[in-house]
């Protein structure tokens, strides 16, 4: 049996732990799927990749209603598909490479294959070409992610995840989206951008339900204005027909589809490892408990990203690594994670983003707030995009004018969000991040400093 002083299981985030101040360390690296990771292989960047090509392709029929008439002659969906994958592929071949051969990584084995733990310091790893092998770790760490969850009704008829629905042989002429959140959205706007036929089936009353009431509202006003959006129920059962899917709805309907692309949640690999076997206790959900320093149950267990977090976001996951990476190097002096402002952007159109509290949220803790919104369309900006539907809605202290939640629907929201994160992160009061700087005029985030003078503080 293999002895390591440090085990890191996945190779996502976990991947980024080492560095040179590991080199006098005995490391093992177990990854049992694409070196990388979701996030570069089926998750952030090839989604993002996607979503700017559809916003090209949805750019003709916004042209219109300012006077330009353009029109989109098609999209040659195997370039796209090729293009971007052409790209992350051998960055994914790249990282694997390193680890196997480059000299910076004498001190490091990887082997291929899917670890359980079989003791508190023993693993054992099913390897891909079939054989095992059993190693120790010092220390461990969990990064082994999550995966898409799917749901009954589906057993009959083939469907795609996030994992397999970017590499589709060709674009089809339809298809339904069973899911009403970040994938869901992010995958409705990219195929109906480009040209396909898309009906979302939610369980719930409205898109992105988790988000500020105000944005969820506008958002599903929007969707049911371009994709077929039936809400309220979901997948009853499907079964496979001449010319495609029938998917049957619990409400009694049915939709016929050419490709079911399933965007329900994702649930933590948890269960793969064998936890109880090591002392690592999870949630209800699945998820590692972890205290504030990353640190599991397990004292010499560490877990970080989605196994660990509910919130599932890969700039959260990439924090906790570097939470991890200091607390095993320096173990008398550990760090906490600051889990206090974690913003995300659903990169949908319209885009969504926001950080802090829903105002839902800010009337179940009882806090006292005050609210405002500004909308693109009140904005020098705004008026030469025409836009009429996005706004930023923001929730603040009265007394202190600190804001404590912040939410945009609209053009580049996840970028304009950005000063109101820092804001919040360094404690900047409303009234003097609004006055106490220039706002670039005409620029889009004068949208900002207008919701900021909007709030009715103290
Ligand atoms: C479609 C999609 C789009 C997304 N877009 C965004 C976005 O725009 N912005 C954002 O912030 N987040 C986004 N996310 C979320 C983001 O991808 C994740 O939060 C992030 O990748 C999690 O990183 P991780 O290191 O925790 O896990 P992962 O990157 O999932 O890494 C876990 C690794 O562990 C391996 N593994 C699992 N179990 C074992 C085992 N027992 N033995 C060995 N190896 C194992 C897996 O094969 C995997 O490679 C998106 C997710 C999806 C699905
Ligand atoms: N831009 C981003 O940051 C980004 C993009 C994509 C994914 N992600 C991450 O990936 C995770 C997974 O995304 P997701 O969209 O799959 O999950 P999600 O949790 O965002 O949304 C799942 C939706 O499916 C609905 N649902 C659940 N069961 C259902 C059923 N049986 N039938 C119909 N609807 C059902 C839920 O009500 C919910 O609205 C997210 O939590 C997110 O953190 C992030």
């Amino acid at each position: 049996m293999a002895d390591f002083d440090l085990v890191i299981v996945g190779t996502g985030s976990g991947n980024s732990i080492l560095d040179e101040r590991f080199a006098g360390w005995r490391v093992a690296v177990v990854e049992r799927g694409t070196f990388g990771g979701t996030c570069l292989n089926v998750g952030c960047i090839p989604t993002k990749m996607f979503v700017h090509t559809a916003e090209l392709a949805a750019a003709p029929s916004a042209g219109a209603k300012l006077g330009v008439d353009a029109e989109l002659l098609g999209v040659r969906w195997t370039d796209v598909r090729d293009r971007i994958f052409g790209r992350i592929d051998p960055i994914a071949a790249g990282g694997r490479e390193y680890r196997f051969t480059h000299p910076d990584n004498d001190n490091v084995t990887v082997f291929e294959g899917t670890a359980r733990f079989t003791g508190p310091h023993e693993l054992d790893i099913a390897l891909a070409d079939g054989n095992r092998t059993s190693i120790t770790g010092d220390r461990v760490v969990l990064a082994a992610g999550g995966r898409p969850v799917v749901p009954d009704g589906l057993e009959n008829v083939p469907f795609h995840t996030s994992d397999t629905v970017m590499r589709l042989d060709e674009l089809p002429r339809r298809m339904v989206i069973v899911g009403t959140g970040f994938v869901a959205a992010e995958f409705a706007h990219v195929f109906s951008s480009f040209g396909v036929d898309v009906t979302v089936l939610g369980r719930s009353g409205a898109m992105l339900r988790h988000e500020d009431a105000d944005i969820s509202e506008r958002f599903t006003e929007l969707a049911r204005k371009r994709w077929d959006l039936r809400l309220n129920g979901t997948v009853a059962g499907a079964a496979q027909e001449s010319d495609g899917i029938r998917v049957d709805l619990t409400d009694g309907s049915s939709v016929s589809t050419d490709v079911v692309l399933v965007a329900i949640g994702r649930t933590p690999n948890s269960d793969l490892l064998n936890l109880p076997a090591a002392g690592v206790g999870v949630t209800t959900s699945g998820h590692v408990v972890v205290d504030r320093t990353q640190r599991t149950t397990a004292p010499h267990v560490w877990a970080l990203g989605d196994i660990a977090s509910p919130f599932e976001l890969k700039h959260v996951a990439n924090h906790e690594a570097r939470v991890v990476q200091h607390n095993l190097l320096h173990p008398d002096a550990p760090i906490d994670a600051d889990h206090r402002f974690v913003p995300h952007a659903v990169f949908s159109s319209p885009q969504v983003a926001a950080v802090g509290l829903t105002e839902r949220e800010a009337k179940a803790q009882g806090r006292r707030y005050v609210t405002a919104t500004q909308e693109y369309a009140g904005i020098a900006y705004g008026w030469a995009m025409e836009d009429t539907t996005g706004f930023a809605k923001l929730l603040a202290d009265p007394a202190s004018g600190q804001l404590i939640g912040a939410h945009i629907i609209g053009p580049q929201a996840s970028t304009l969000i950005q000063p109101l994160i820092q804001a919040m992160s360094f404690g900047l009061d409303a009234r003097s991040m609004a006055r106490g700087q220039y706002w670039i005029h005409p620029a889009m985030p004068e949208l900002i400093e207008n919701a900021l003078l909007n709030l009715p503080l103290d």
